[in-house]
Parts: C-alpha cells; sequence; structure tokens
C-alpha cells in the first residue's frame, strides 16, 4: 500500500505537487493520470525517495521507502522510459542489481522469462530498442519480488502484443496476487481497460480519485439509448418525468436523466415493448478531457473540423459501482 499525505514537492517557484493525499490499496490497478507536467512523475520519485518532499510525507507497506531494510522486496519501480545504456547483457544487468540485494539468480531466470526476454538474456543492453528496454525495466521493477509495483509510462515504446501482456501482468499481480500497482500512462484506452482505480492529477492538485467507472462517470453525461416499436407513446411518458428525450432515428430514441433501469420500469409499467435498451456512458477519453480541461499546462492548436473526444459508449447495464469514501471529487 501507498499512502500520501499532505505531499508537496516545489523545485524554485514551481509547484509540482501541491498538497496531495492519496491512498494506492493493495489488490488492484491504480492508474495515475495527468497532462504533460502535472506532477505524475515527481509524486513517484518521492514515493521511492529519489526525491524529497518540500513538504508531507508518503509510506510504502507502512514505512518511508529509505527506512525498508530491504527496499527492492517491497517496493519495485519502473521510472526511466529508456533502455539502461550500458554494455552489460541483459541478464549481468539483472544478476548486477539482485546481488546487490541478496536476491539469486534463480529469481533472475524467472523473471527474464516472465517478460519475454529469454532471446535477447544474452544481448548487449545497449542495444536493445525501447520497447526491449521497457521490459528490461519492468524486469527490474519484478526482481525483489516487491508487494508494491510503481510504473511511470510502463507500455511506451511497447508493440501491441506487448501492451496486451502489460495489461495482463498487471492485472494478475494485483486481482490475483493482491500486489499494489500504480502505473502512469497517457494511453487513456489502455488505462480504461486495465485500471479498478484512476487517480487523476492537474498542475500539482488531485483532480478525481475513486474507481474507474465512478470517475468515467462523474465526468460525462450517460444517456440510455432505447429502440422501440411504440417509441413515441414511450417518450411521452419519459417526458413526464423530467427526463430529456431526443428522438435519434426511427423508433430510437436517447435519454437523458433517467437510468436503463427507470426506463426499463417505466416501459414495462406501460406495457411498452423495447426492443433495445443500451446505457450509453462517456469514454475515459472524454472524462479526462473534461476533468484536466482547466489543468492543461502545454496546449495545441485545434485543427480544423477536430474532434477531441472519442463519444460515448456502450457500458455494461449496471450502474457505476461506488465505494464509500471514494467519490471521485
Ligand atoms: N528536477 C526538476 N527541476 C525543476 N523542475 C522540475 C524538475 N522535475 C520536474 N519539474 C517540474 O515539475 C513539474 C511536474 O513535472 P513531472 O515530470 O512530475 O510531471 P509529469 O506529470 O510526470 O509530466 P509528463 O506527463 O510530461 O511526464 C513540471 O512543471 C516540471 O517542469
Amino acid at each position: 500500500m501507498i499512502e500520501a499525505h499532505d505531499l508537496t514537492k516545489r523545485y524554485g517557484s514551481t509547484t509540482a505537487v501541491d498538497d496531495i493525499s492519496f491512498t494506492v490499496q493493495p489488490g488492484r490497478v491504480t492508474g495515475f493520470l495527468g497532462p504533460n507536467g502535472a506532477g505524475k512523475s515527481t509524486t513517484m520519485r518521492m514515493i521511492v525517495a529519489l526525491d524529497r518532499p518540500t513538504r508531507g510525507s508518503v509510506t510504502v507497506n507502512g514505512r518511508p521507502y529509505a527506512e525498508h531494510r530491504s527496499p527492492l522486496t517491497e517496493v519495485g519501480a519502473l521510472l526511466e522510459a529508456k533502455a539502461v545504456h550500458t554494455g552489460r547483457t541483459a541478464r549481468n544487468h539483472l544478476r548486477a542489481i539482485a546481488a546487490t540485494h541478496g536476491i539469486g539468480t534463480k529469481r533472475v531466470d524467472e523473471v527474464i522469462s516472465m517478460t519475454g526476454l529469454d532471446s535477447v538474456a544474452k544481448r548487449r543492453v545497449g542495444g536493445f530498442s525501447l520497447g526491449m528496454g521497457q521490459r528490461l525495466g519492468i524486469a527490474v521493477a519484478l526482481v525483489g519480488d516487491p508487494q508494491t509495483l510503481i510504473l511511470d509510462e510502463p507500455v511506451n515504446g511497447l508493440d501491441p502484443e506487448g501492451v496486451l501482456w502489460v495489461r495482463n501482468l498487471v492485472k494478475y499481480l494485483a486481482a490475483t496476487e493482491g500486489r499494489t500497482v500504480f502505473l502512469s500512462s497517457h494511453l487513456m484506452s489502455e488505462m480504461a481497460v486495465t485500471a479498478d482505480h484512476l487517480i487523476v492529477i492537474g498542475r500539482g492538485r488531485i483532480i478525481a480519485d475513486g474507481p474507474t467507472d465512478t470517475v468515467i462517470a462523474a465526468a460525462t453525461r450517460s444517456t440510455v439509448r432505447v429502440r422501440s416499436p411504440q417509441a413515441t407513446d414511450l417518450a411521452a411518458r419519459l417526458a413526464s418525468r423530467a427526463v430529456t428525450v431526443t428522438p435519434a432515428e426511427d423508433g430510437l430514441l436517447e435519454v437523458h436523466g433517467a437510468t436503463s433501469v427507470e426506463v426499463g420500469e417505466i416501459a414495462a409499467a406501460s406495457g411498452i415493448v423495447l426492443h433495445e435498451l443500451t446505457p450509453m456512458t462517456g469514454s475515459l477519453e472524454d472524462a479526462y478531457m473534461s476533468l484536466t480541461s482547466d489543468s492543461v499546462e502545454y496546449h495545441s492548436a485545434a485543427i480544423p473540423g477536430e474532434t477531441r473526444s472519442a463519444g460515448s459508449q456502450a457500458t455494461a447495464a449496471t450502474p457505476a459501482a461506488t465505494t464509500p469514501g471514494e467519490d471521485a471529487r
């Protein structure tokens, strides 16, 4: 578990991290999102004592990182998004790190296999591609078999197979093995299917902290698509309930202000036949754009005709889950 209290980091006149408090729980993947310069890497560096907080504190598994007798077996971190430039082979690089922490070569061979580096383990790291370097960085993070993992942009530079591998690996480490996984990424579509929980940061401050579904639902407009051969009748009944009904194509209505459960029940109570009942929520990209619109430091120029978000998507027919005390802020 990672616990940050009033964490602040200033570099001269720049406040990179501004009085944030959060908890990263074990057993789930927590995504860390925010625009460029929001303070993600600085926060991650402070967790592993590579940067000293100006104010506040952060602990990993109950203690400050530096107070752990064997930090590498408590927390593994991937913080550099590039390959380690060294003349050592990947296996020797891992063995050297393992040796300084009393970790045996058996574990080195295990992580080489786990990260798909078997065929290149005897190659010099200096010649690694970005993707191979990322895999090696993840192998370094895993070598101490730590309870907590911190991965800054782990899918950066990976091909689609590698991206899928990281997704499945972190889900397995969190859900099956109960580890704490804290990872950042700018790939919203990937984060949406990987993270159970999100912490969104902008200009050093927390903008949202909650289960992924809740964060998305709170920051986007939910709609229900309902198709019926009695659409006119249904629209009239829904309109009397203070919901907004927009007729789309023939027989299709888009309903705002009511859940799919409510729409279904209103239809059933009136004996109206439904051919489709689909709850639609915005995407994580929509939610992210809306949440961070005031926090983006580096704005890009709009491209004529550009659509800035991916639009709504169908969701499972259950309302977004909420966890007490974890409402999106
Ligand atoms: N060593 C440093 N010295 C001075 N300023 C720094 C230093 N490290 C980070 N900063 C500044 O702190 C702010 C937060 O940077 P940080 O790298 O933590 O953001 P980030 O969210 O990780 O961004 P990105 O998504 O671009 O990686 C930025 O304004 C950055 O310029």
